[in-house]
């Protein structure tokens, strides 16, 4: 039996008269790199703040690796293990690349203050194990000749592939990931699509808000398709493809 990652219950997330999330009961089984696509109001961007703990959904539950999360605080939430990217990266913009990452919470935050406090000769210590995760992590998402760079220098390629370095900070078993590709140039585009491969093959799973239907197609599997709040299927590529619901949804998102 496949082990399952995330999973929701009939989650609904309401505004007002509105069911942006209608529903939504998902498998995700462990280490996938899975999609979460469909046309835009289609409640993505709802479903995740509700996994990130930034929604307390209406009704419906959420467990994480087997731990329910549903109304966990987002810190309740990135402490568990996942970190999530936004589809605007929100970077320190005068603070430098390097420092952009070194101010990421640890996920054990409070043991590390008063490990400090007692010990402060450990503060050092501290920082400089800090910079030495950050810079790896730099040389892993190709950032390291801008570690001093102001963060409001970088491309939006650069941008995202700094908000997944910050993810990477807190040691994420998870991590839901808002449109990597939105704006990035094909070169860039590959080295996003190469790190996520690489995270994921040392056990990092990911969910993947994508409108690049091809980026989706090459990386993710499944794929989960939503309109209108609702889940509509879940498959691979070609399942999705030849679906005329999925077709419809589209289609009905034309002007
Ligand atoms: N805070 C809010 N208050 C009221 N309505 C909202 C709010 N957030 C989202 N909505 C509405 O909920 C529905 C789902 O929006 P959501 O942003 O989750 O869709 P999406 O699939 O992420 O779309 P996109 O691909 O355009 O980002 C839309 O109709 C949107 O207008």
């Amino acid at each position: 039996m496949t082990r399952v990652m995330l999973e929701t219950q009939n989650v609904t997330v309401s505004f007002g008269a509105l069911r942006a999330v209608d529903g939504v009961s998902l498998s995700i089984p462990v280490d996938a790199i899975a999609a979460l696509i469909g046309p835009n109001g289609a409640g993505k961007t709802t479903l995740f703040n509700a996994l990130a703990g930034a929604i307390r959904p209406d009704s419906g539950t959420i467990r994480f690796a087997g731990t329910r999360i549903d109304g966990l605080k987002p810190h309740r939430v990135f402490e568990l293990g996942i970190a999530r990217t936004f589809q605007i990266p929100r970077p320190f913009a005068e603070l430098s690349v390097i420092e952009n990452l070194m101010t990421v919470p640890p996920r054990q935050a409070g043991e590390t203050f008063w490990r400090n406090w007692l010990t402060p000769g450990r503060v050092r210590a501290e920082e400089a194990r800090l910079r030495d995760k950050a810079e790896e992590i730099l040389d892993f998402v190709a950032l390291r000749k801008l570690a001093l760079a102001p963060a409001r220098t970088l491309s939006g390629g650069q941008l995202k592939l700094l908000e997944l370095g910050r993810a990477l900070m807190a040691d994420p078993r998870y991590i839901l990931l808002d449109e990597p590709a939105a704006g990035v140039n094909a070169v860039l585009l590959e080295t996003i699509v190469e790190r996520i491969r690489a995270l994921n093959a040392r056990g990092i799973g990911f969910l993947v808000i994508e409108h690049n239907i091809d980026l989706v197609t090459r990386l993710c599997h499944p794929i989960v398709v939503m309109a209108q709040g609702q889940v509509v299927v879940v498959g691979d590529a070609d399942t999705v493809r030849a679906d005329q619901r999925v077709i419809d949804a589209y289609l009905g998102d034309m002007p």
